[in-house]
């Protein structure tokens, strides 16, 4: 099965309108760049300026309520993101997971609100550390996929990023074998779930993947892509990243 490679950038919270030229830069590099579906999650602030100067790159957010309205302060809809300009979202990041205390069956309600509103999804899952050294990790993260996946989830709107917990932001990615044991766990357990639809699905790996590494991590036959942190930041950092995509 040939799945597109999907690279997406993930701004956290990072990014002012002084960095909206990397945005455009980045725009035209996707365009270089056909085989490879290239998306930025910028802050909110930046989506409806960055919709204007995105080029071939799609603008995505990073959390949306499940609601689509109502008394939620400091929350955003899945509605407010793609009036704003977001095709994507980003729900259960284990940042949010762990400082904001989302539960599965929370990021699945995300999902399904987000699929809701149009926006396409990108759903995270991840081990920590302890999991990882405890020799539980793909059991713990196959659980936690089935759970926090929306009811139904297709290909053509939800891709799933594997990112371990401990290689975010740390410069440590696990070895390659490990992700790809990891991912093809992760398909096989989507499978149990959506049948043959788990074949279509693209699952990313995120966790300190750069320039260096990312051409080793998409050779991977399950790994579908990429989310990016830190190194989604500039143009210079990211071009090597989708290129290496294809
Ligand atoms: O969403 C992106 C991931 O958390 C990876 O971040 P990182 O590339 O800075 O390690």
């Amino acid at each position: 099965m040939s799945r597109r490679k999907l690279v997406v950038g993930n701004w956290k919270m990072n990014g002012m309108r002084a960095h909206l030229d990397e945005v455009e830069a980045i725009g035209r590099i996707a365009a270089e760049h056909p085989a490879v579906e290239v998306g930025l999650c910028l802050p909110a602030t930046l989506i409806m300026a960055a919709d204007a100067l995105r080029g071939a790159a799609f603008i995505g957010g990073q959390d949306n309520h499940w609601n689509a309205s109502g008394a939620h302060t400091g929350c955003l809809s899945a509605e407010m993101l793609a009036e704003a300009g977001a095709q994507w979202v980003i729900v259960g990041h284990s940042e949010r997971r762990d400082a904001q205390g989302e539960s599965d069956a929370e990021v699945a309600a995300k999902a399904a609100a987000a699929h809701a509103a149009g926006l396409k999804v990108i759903l995270c899952v991840g081990e920590s550390l302890e999991v990882r050294d405890a020799g539980g990790a793909e059991a713990v993260v196959s659980a936690q996929l089935l759970a926090s996946l929306p009811e139904g989830a297709a290909a053509d709107w939800l891709a799933i990023a594997y990112e371990p917990i401990w290689a975010i932001g740390t410069g440590r990615i696990p070895t390659m074998e490990a992700v790809a044991s990891m991912h093809a766990a992760l398909r096989a357990a989507l499978a149990t779930r959506i049948g043959s639809e788990a074949e279509k699905m693209r699952i990313l790996y995120g966790g300190s993947m750069n320039g260096d590494n990312a051409a080793d991590l998409m050779a991977i036959a399950d790994v579908d892509g990429g989310l990016v942190g830190g190194a989604s930041l500039t143009a210079a950092k990211f071009g090597p990243v989708i290129a290496a995509a294809g």
